[in-house]
């Protein structure tokens, strides 16, 4: 390998995954550069949460390999894992998985304390990503924040590792239209603002439409998306 390359965000190589009944996918290949987004779309239950769960780590691919930031998932224990997920990967969920009772400053530090950053760096970094990415500040529970507010904690949370890749889990399904934009904006700026690698599963067309490559999960085929539009 050119060691003068940067090793890519994220590679997904010959990856193969199976559920009790079926094949899910098989020969997945996927390779995305720091500064670029991919959105992932297809059919209900074609298996792209799982292939999210597999580049996190968390499902553990029938074969192939998961390459983040360089070093490949498989070989390593489950603490080495887990070290490496929370320097490397942060992580947005639909419904933002936040914890209602805490403000959202608390909620995006707790990520940092988890992850062993002293408490006034934690709050510090914390209260200037918040900001950054338009969040009110102040004592407010996060339960009730707007639902894009919620959201972009959550991004915020995701963020505060400095992450390698950033996956995200229908991040906009659950907000109203006005929020499903800002939010998806400012999903699609992170790349090049904070220098990570953006993978995105979505059911909406806008959002996916905003990636720089779009690919589809079709018969357990991870395609090009003009590939998939060509055979319609
Ligand atoms: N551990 C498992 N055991 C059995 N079946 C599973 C397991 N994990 C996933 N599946 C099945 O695999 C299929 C794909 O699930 P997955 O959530 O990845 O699809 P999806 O494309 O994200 O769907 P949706 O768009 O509806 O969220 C589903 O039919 C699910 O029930």
């Amino acid at each position: 390998m050119d060691e003068t390359v940067d090793p890519a965000a994220l590679e997904l190589e010959a990856l193969t995954c199976r559920v009790p009944d079926r094949t899910l996918f098989e020969g997945v290949e996927l390779r995305l550069g720091v500064g670029e987004s991919v959105a992932v779309t297809g059919a209900s239950g074609s298996g792209k949460t799982t292939l999210l769960m597999c580049a996190l780590g968390l499902v553990k691919p029938d074969s192939g390999t998961v390459r983040i930031a360089g070093a490949a998932l498989g070989g390593m224990s489950t603490r080495r894992l887990a070290r490496y997920r929370r320097q490397h990967i942060g992580m947005v969920f639909q419904f933002g998985e936040l914890l209602p009772e805490l403000s959202p400053l608390e909620n995006v530090a707790l990520a940092a304390l988890l992850g062993g950053m002293r408490r006034a760096e934690a709050y510090s970094r914390a209260a200037r990503l918040l900001e950054e990415l338009g969040v009110p500040g102040g004592s407010a529970r996060t339960a009730t924040l707007s639902g894009g507010e919620r959201q972009r904690t959550a991004v915020a949370r995701a963020l505060i590792h400095e992450p390698t890749l950033l996956l995200a889990d229908e991040p906009t399904g659950s907000l109203d239209a006005e929020n499903r934009v800002s939010v998806a904006e400012l999903l699609f700026e992170l790349p090049l603002r904070r220098n990570c690698a953006l993978l995105l599963v979505t059911h909406d067309e806008e959002v996916a439409a905003r990636a720089d490559r779009r690919v589809v999960l079709d018969g357990g085929r991870l395609l090009a998306s003009e590939l998939v539009e060509g055979r319609k």
